[in-house]
């Protein structure tokens, strides 16, 4: 059974259908990649998951519990954790507090202070522990944004564009970690834009355009598939 599942969910807008009828599966253990052009619905269907947006039907079901009417809190409890396109630090707190407001919202909220220690630890961040959030480089700032995911000690792990801003050899050692915490059983599902990245890391790929799935598979099949392409790797 998928760990983390979307059955049949739409969303619109006034008259504007931003996702319609969208059904994939996540699974523990793996990293799920979700590719579309700007507008496809990526950020809409994080929304619908994460408890910040009501889909107009359809259902999403964490560890086989139907979570549709459940909110961001409850659902953080349940083990759901994602981050911000546009990041969304306590830009006036440091790093470290940041983490500690996260992880009183997570499952693991009596052990915040050692999960924060531990986080900051893994993702390279002790030495930024005491930096206020504001002063941060956007490469640093991201991993933050990460860290105060992972901090909740998540089984899903929801990931908006969490390598933007980044060099390539933080890219890199972004792509270690995700590979690390799927090998430790966490769902990953990527929203990224950096093709490289998605192809290297995930496990399958699942492609959004105007609101529909257009194709789901492992990464070297979706690359070649012809609407994959004219949808949107022609589009770069
Ligand atoms: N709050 C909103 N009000 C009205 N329309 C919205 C709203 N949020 C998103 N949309 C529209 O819904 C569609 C899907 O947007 P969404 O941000 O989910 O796409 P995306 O795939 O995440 O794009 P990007 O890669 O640019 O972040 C777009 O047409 C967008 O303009």
């Amino acid at each position: 059974m998928p760990l983390l599942r979307t059955d049949e969910v739409s969303v619109s807008f006034g008259g504007r259908r931003a996702l319609d009828k969208v059904s994939l599966s996540v699974e523990a253990g793996r990293v799920t990649g979700l590719i579309g052009p700007n507008g496809a619905g990526k950020s809409t269907l994080f929304d619908v998951v994460s408890g910040l947006r009501r889909p107009r039907t359809g259902r999403v079901l964490l560890d086989g519990h139907d979570i549709t009417g459940e909110g961001p809190a409850r659902r953080a409890r349940r083990g759901l954790s994602r981050t911000f396109q546009h990041l969304e630090l306590f830009g006036r707190l440091t790093v470290r507090d940041n983490l500690l407001v996260a992880a009183e919202l997570g499952p693991g909220r009596r052990r915040a202070a050692r999960s924060a220690d531990r986080t900051l630890d893994r993702l390279g961040l002790t030495d930024l522990a005491d930096a206020s959030a504001d002063a941060l480089p956007t490469g640093a700032a991201r991993l933050v944004e990460v860290a105060r995911a992972l901090v909740q000690e998540p089984k899903v792990l929801l990931l908006d564009e969490p390598a933007a801003g980044q060099d390539a050899e933080e890219t890199g050692r972004f792509a270690g970690l995700l590979r690390s915490l799927a090998a430790e059983g966490t769902a990953v599902l990527l929203v990224e834009h950096d093709m490289s990245l998605v192809m290297t890391v995930c496990d399958e790929v699942h492609v959004l355009d105007l609101g529909a799935v257009v194709a789901s598979g492992p990464p070297d099949r979706v690359r070649r598939d012809a609407t994959v392409l004219a949808a949107y790797l022609g589009e770069e």
